[in-house]
């Protein structure tokens, strides 16, 4: 709200009486206009908010929260990839905005304007490549574990599993495109290649899974 205003108001002295007047007309946060229970997708129909657009929509909200909440632990012990979870977070803000334009009521400029192609599913392969080659070989199950970095990452990777669930049906709708899907199927092996690697990178240990014989 506060850059809104600041970009409506842009070239015009803060504080003089020509900014409050132009201020006052920045439309609110709230518009209420949810408040029934539908909200807009960004082609412009009303749908209700369980609708699958939401729902898929919201789930990649939380999973940008889950890696925002990592990252600031990845920060906390100056990981070096912490400019990648900057990209990844991008991503899924152009994620998004694909799925929130559904293809059965788009016009060309949306689809324009909200893309996704199959570069970021790429990249994501290299940098799960580039980790994946300084690991240990996984021989058995490991609990999401290994210090507070690690565990958030290993919380965003199960997120992102139910984000993948929520997108789904809408891909298959045949009204968000498909690297969508794939993107999300990949990030969950990046999230998992990363925790393991937090957990390396700060001398944490793994806990293993192990079951007591009766
Ligand atoms: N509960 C929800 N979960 C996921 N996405 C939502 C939800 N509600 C709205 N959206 C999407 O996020 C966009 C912005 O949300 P916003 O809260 O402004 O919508 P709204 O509830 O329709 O309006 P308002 O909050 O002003 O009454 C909406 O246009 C819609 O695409």
């Amino acid at each position: 709200q506060q850059l809104w205003a600041r970009e409506y108001c842009r070239g015009i002295e803060e504080g003089s009486s020509e900014y409050k007047q132009k201020k006052t007309k920045v439309p609110k946060i709230y518009t209420k206009t949810g408040d029934k229970g539908f909200s807009s997708t960004f082609t412009g129909e009303r749908r209700p908010k369980d609708d699958q657009i939401f729902e898929a929509l919201g789930t990649t909200d939380e999973l940008s929260s889950a890696i925002g909440l990592a990252r600031e632990f990845c920060i906390d012990h100056e990981h070096p990839f912490v400019d990648q979870l900057d990209k990844i977070q991008c991503m899924l803000q152009d994620i998004g905005s694909n799925v929130a334009t559904p293809i059965s009521s788009a016009r060309e400029s949306h689809l324009k304007r909200t893309s996704f192609d199959e570069n970021p599913v790429l990249e994501l392969e290299q940098w799960i490549d580039e980790y994946c080659d300084q690991l240990p070989p996984l021989t058995s199950f490991i609990l999401p574990s290994g210090g507070k970095s690690s565990a958030s990452l290993h919380l965003a990777r199960a997120v992102c599993r139910r984000a993948e669930r929520c997108v789904l049906p809408v891909v298959q709708a045949g009204e968000a495109d498909p690297n969508v899907a794939r993107y999300l199927n990949r990030l969950s092996d990046y999230l998992f290649t990363l925790a393991r690697y937090a957990a390396k990178l700060e001398g944490n240990q793994e806990t293993i899974y192990t079951k007591d014989d009766p």
